[in-house]
């Protein structure tokens, strides 16, 4: 009879639907919003500055504004030229920061030239940092203390809790170690017991740290860096890079820090880009900002 492999399909993993988890979390929060508006009859604003005309960021807030309007929060858009100074730029945070009807404050990075994302991140209220990059937010994470968890990773840890569940003992890699995605990860990674490790530019061999991983979250901004022959197989990858290539034809097509033809046929379970981790980030803003108004409004739990 013919050979067993000639009936069994080619593996290829189970992908990550990072965006029906994102619509399903954002429908949660619509009703949990609710509730809170007949509590304390107040609806959670989230402030959204953007400096200067980056095209791609552009995309991002009005997604972001889209998405608070469709969880029932308040939306707030300040658009400032790119021309703005970091005073100008300080001043509005301000503002921001002693207004009742904002519970949520995000500059969209990156910032232009002459303005410092370390300064001006840190000029918003732990209270309203909802991308939780500030020192306090970024030291409680640290220190495996409650805070605000950056939104990117937040979404990565929700995506694996649901898909992979218990972590304990699992080798983890983190590819890149920003601020924004990389070392907030490898927290997290770290709080829910991997034994992680992080891979970074000066790295000598990171395809034979992949090797050994069970779980890969890669953020680096490299289209395509991580190849199929990096990945255990069985393992979980996910893909937080989106890089727009232009093809031949003149299209544009998104792709992600990852390989993913070659990827998918080791992995076990995969995000694709898009609609994996890209659509978390905004779901898990919506959550950071209504959990904000909660202890703003309500105080800390006890
Ligand atoms: N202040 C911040 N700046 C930036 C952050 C951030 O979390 N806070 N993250 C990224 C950009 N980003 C949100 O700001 C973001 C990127 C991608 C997506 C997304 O939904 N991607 C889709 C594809 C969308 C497309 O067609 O371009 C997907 O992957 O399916 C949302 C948010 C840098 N800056
Ligand atoms: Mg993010």
């Amino acid at each position: 009879g013919p050979a067993v492999s000639d009936t069994q399909e080619p593996h290829a993993a189970r992908l990550i639907d990072g965006k029906g988890f994102a619509a399903r979390m954002t429908q949660d929060i619509a009703a949990d919003v609710s509730a809170f508006y007949d509590r304390h009859h107040i609806t959670p604003g989230l402030a959204v500055v953007l400096v200067g005309n980056d095209p791609a960021s552009e995309v991002y807030v009005r997604n972001k504004a889209l998405q608070t309007h469709r969880a029932g929060m308040r939306s707030f858009m300040h658009m400032l030229p790119a021309t703005t100074s970091q005073k100008e730029l300080l001043g509005l945070i301000e503002r921001l920061n002693v207004d009742p009807e904002i519970h949520g404050i995000l500059v969209q990075l990156p910032l232009p030239a002459g303005l410092d994302p370390v300064v001006v991140t840190n000029a918003i209220i732990p209270e309203k940092d909802v991308d939780g990059l500030g020192v306090v937010n970024a030291g409680r994470l640290a220190l495996g203390l409650p805070g605000i968890v950056p939104c990117t990773p937040l979404g990565c840890l929700l995506l694996l809790h649901h898909y992979v569940g218990d972590m304990r003992g699992r080798d983890a890699l983190v590819i890149g170690a920003s601020n924004l995605v990389g070392r907030p990860m490898a927290e997290l990674l770290l709080r829910e017991g991997c034994t992680v490790t992080v891979a970074h530019i000066d790295t000598r061999d990171t395809a034979s740290l992949a090797r050994q991983a069970d779980i890969v979250v890669v953020a680096t901004g490299v289209r395509e860096l991580v190849r199929g022959d990096w990945i255990k197989p069985g393992a979980t990858v996910i893909d937080v890079g989106i890089s727009r290539v232009t093809l031949p034809n003149g299209k544009t097509r998104l792709v992600g820090d990852v390989k993913f033809d070659e990827a998918v046929k080791r992995a076990g379970l995969i995000t694709p880009v898009p609609g994996g981790v890209g659509p978390m980030t905004i779901a898990c803003l919506l959550r950071n900002t209504l959990d904000a108004a909660r202890i703003l409004v309500e105080g800390p739990a006890r």
